[in-house]
């Protein structure tokens, strides 16, 4: 391993400091909302569900930082690396297609099921105990395959960069996270989501000037262009046109693009933490949210690996270069060689925060993920169905803390058997994609039959792992081990068999034994008995304060509260029918155009770009990153001005007439709501 670019100290600096600084800020944030908002974290469904009240940009903003992972700056960085421009693509548009898609089953989980706090509530309701406790192995699985890639990534780069023990980064990194999730819950991971995505915005468009604009080392895409054609000369890929880094057509590329497809499909459908910020959203705009946080997020792939992947090809020969093995590869670290060879020291301070804060907002949507499975699913499901409002938050508390030791273990024991991030990434489909026909079916096809579905699921599971085993072994001569059983073949052999077995098994069993569902069931789900509103209203407190304050109190409920009305009238059945459909035409169209109408006529006609193509690319890039930034930095704050002007009003009568800026809610709406 070569010297680190950075103090071991700056690599504690950034997961204890920043760790300690966003558990502060949170802690802030939670006391804000308290005081001057009618939303509590002290209510079961506000830590779990934030009031299922929360607006599309702010949810947008959520599904973004959840879903930038350590491996989409990393991996996606890695498969520019290793296949050259169509890396980036197949990584940003192969895994932005099952977030759109996802839309449409948020828009059925309102119709279907929009009292439930997780997706495996919907399933138990509708199909019963075997199927609940075999979905939930998936669910879980997916919720410890991610968790521990994130450990995996982030733990990975801060012992590369600053040498800091990998021991100490796998249990450091969650750690942390799980005091700002206790200390805040789902608003307040929300709120902490937008502030990270902020600054991943800035430092991403720091490194894209970087190598685009500034650095002395490449500073425009023509000189990019020169640098990876001479390196296509000097060490042609296998399976690419020309063995170049500047086309699209590439093989090893494209078996990438469908592996990544598949895995992406299994973490995405599987994940509470997806289905947890659907929960979170107000009706009538969850579909918009998924639309928008789907966009929005596939320029952080593609552009940062367009940009740190290829400058670590362009840089191979630099002195300030790091020669990368097969195994730096794997582990993600391109990207991190690349922004120390251009920017040195600050450089590799920057991506460590950009990466530290990918890996935490991930993180901590998966601890809240996990809690809600483990409360509403295992506790109150099996252990203790009478439980009170506040063991229901005990419980949430304690899994948050449980689940944070439990993926430092897992990422360390990964980290042990020698599995990197890379390996974990292109597996995840081979164990978890035989579950996504069959749960994708359940919320949305009301013929979908349990036993199918069930036995499809575990058919799959099998299928998958036997494909994957069989194929191992064909390829590498009997041998099976970390290293043979990572290959491109053997890894796409087991996706597509998981997938495909359990897809078929579901449909096929569900045409010929169809069931009629009603959704009776599921809507009746955690239903609130008619009249209660949604919202933590809280009643003036008696105390003369309060009293005092009577007369603002309409004002204050007129900010950013979602009463139980509101939400019925988002709940009514035809507008949501409307939203599936639409969700259904948007992501589909969406789906076609990334996956097909862009890539394969590139791929087909073994196009090598030329200057002027690679600079149209990364143009593309640019502009893409600045409007997902405005989508997901600047439209919730507009959409909030309301909310935000009632918290600096409250703030600002605190600070003159002591005492008289606290929400109260109008008493009369309170008791009549
Ligand atoms: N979230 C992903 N696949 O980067």
């Amino acid at each position: 391993m070569s010297e680190p670019v950075l103090p071991q100290g700056a690599g504690y600096g950034v997961v204890v400091g920043i760790g300690l600084f966003f558990s502060a800020f949170m802690l802030l944030i939670t006391a804000i909302q308290a005081r001057y908002t009618a939303f509590s974290p002290k209510n079961s469904e506000e830590f779990t569900s934030a009031s299922r009240s929360v607006k599309p940009g702010l949810i947008a903003s959520g599904i973004v930082s959840a879903w930038t992972w350590a491996a989409t700056l990393l991996q996606s960085s890695a498969v520019a690396y290793k296949f050259g421009i169509s890396g980036p693509w197949w990584y940003g548009a192969g895994a932005t297609v099952q977030v759109l898609l996802f839309a449409m089953l948020a828009a059925k989980l309102k119709l279907n099921a929009p009292y439930a706090h997780t997706w495996l509530e919907i399933v138990g309701a509708r199909w019963g105990k075997t199927a609940h406790l075999v979905f939930m192995f998936f669910g879980l699985a997916t919720n410890i395959i991610v968790s521990s890639m994130l450990i995996l990534g982030g733990s990975a780069t801060v012992t590369d960069l600053t040498g800091m023990s990998t021991l100490a980064a796998c249990f450091l990194i969650p750690l942390g996270v799980a005091i700002y999730v206790v200390v805040g819950g789902m608003r307040s991971t929300l709120l902490c989501d937008y502030t990270h995505t902020t600054v991943l915005f800035a430092i991403i468009l720091t490194f894209v000037f970087t190598v685009y604009s500034t650095s002395d080392k490449i500073g425009s895409p023509r000189k990019m262009h020169e640098l990876l054609a001479a390196a296509s000369t000097a060490a042609p890929i296998a399976g690419n046109a020309h063995g170049s880094y500047l086309t699209i057509r590439s093989k090893n590329g494209l078996i990438f693009g469908v592996i990544n497809i598949i895995g992406n499909f299994a973490t995405v459908f599987q994940d509470q933490a997806y289905w947890q910020r659907a929960i979170a959203s107000r009706p009538a705009s969850t579909v918009k949210a998924y639309l928008l946080g789907g966009l929005a997020w596939f320029a952080i792939p593609f552009t940062f690996a367009t940009t740190l992947g290829l400058a670590a090809v362009a840089l191979r020969g630099d002195p300030d270069m790091r020669v990368l093995s097969a195994a730096d590869v794997s582990a993600g670290l391109p990207a991190a060689a690349a922004a120390s060879a251009l920017l040195g020291q600050a450089g590799a301070a920057a991506l460590l925060v950009l990466l530290f804060l990918a890996v935490t907002s991930a993180c901590s949507a998966e601890l809240i993920a996990v809690s809600s499975l483990l409360t509403y699913d295992v506790y109150k499901t099996y252990i203790n169905p009478k439980a009170t409002e506040e063991q229901i938050l005990r419980v949430g508390h304690g899994a948050v803390v449980a689940y944070a030791v439990i993926c430092g273990l897992a990422g360390l024991i990964f980290f042990y058997i020698g599995v990197s991030m890379g390996w974990l990434y292109t597996f995840m489909g081979v164990i978890l994609g035989s579950g996504v026909a069959p749960i994708a079916l359940c919320i949305t096809w009301s013929k979908a039959n349990k036993w199918g579905c069930i036995s499809g699921a575990i058919a799959g599971f099998v299928a998958g792992i036997v494909a994957w085993l069989v194929t191992t072994s064909t390829l590498n001569g009997g041998v099976i081990n970390v290293v043979t059983s990572g290959g491109d073949f053997e890894m796409l052999a087991g996706n597509l068999a998981s997938i495909g077995v359990g897809a078929i098994v579901a449909v096929v069993s569900s045409l010929i034994w169809p069931d009629d569902f009603d959704w009776e069931t599921t809507r009746a789900i955690n239903m609130p008995s008619r009249g209660t509103g949604k919202t933590d209203e809280k009643v003036a407190d008696s105390d003369s304060d309060d009293k005092k304050r009577a007369a603002s109190v309409k004002e204050s409920v007129a900010g950013d509260s979602f009463s139980g009305s509101e939400e019925e009238d988002e709940l009514d059945p035809v507008a949501l029918t409307k939203a599936f459909k639409f969700a259904t035409y948007s992501s589909l169209a969406l789906f076609v155009v990334l996956i097909l109408l862009i890539p394969l006529p590139l791929f087909f006609s073994s196009h090598i770009f030329g200057v002027g193509g690679l600079t149209g690319w990364v143009a593309v890039g640019i502009a893409w990153t600045f409007l997902s930034a405005i989508s997901v930095v600047i439209y919730p704050l507009y959409e909030s001005r309301q909310a935000l002007g009632q918290i600096a009003t409250g703030i600002y009568k605190d600070i003159f007439t002591k005492g008289s800026g606290k929400f109260v809610t109008n008493t009369a709406q309170a008791t009549t709501a």
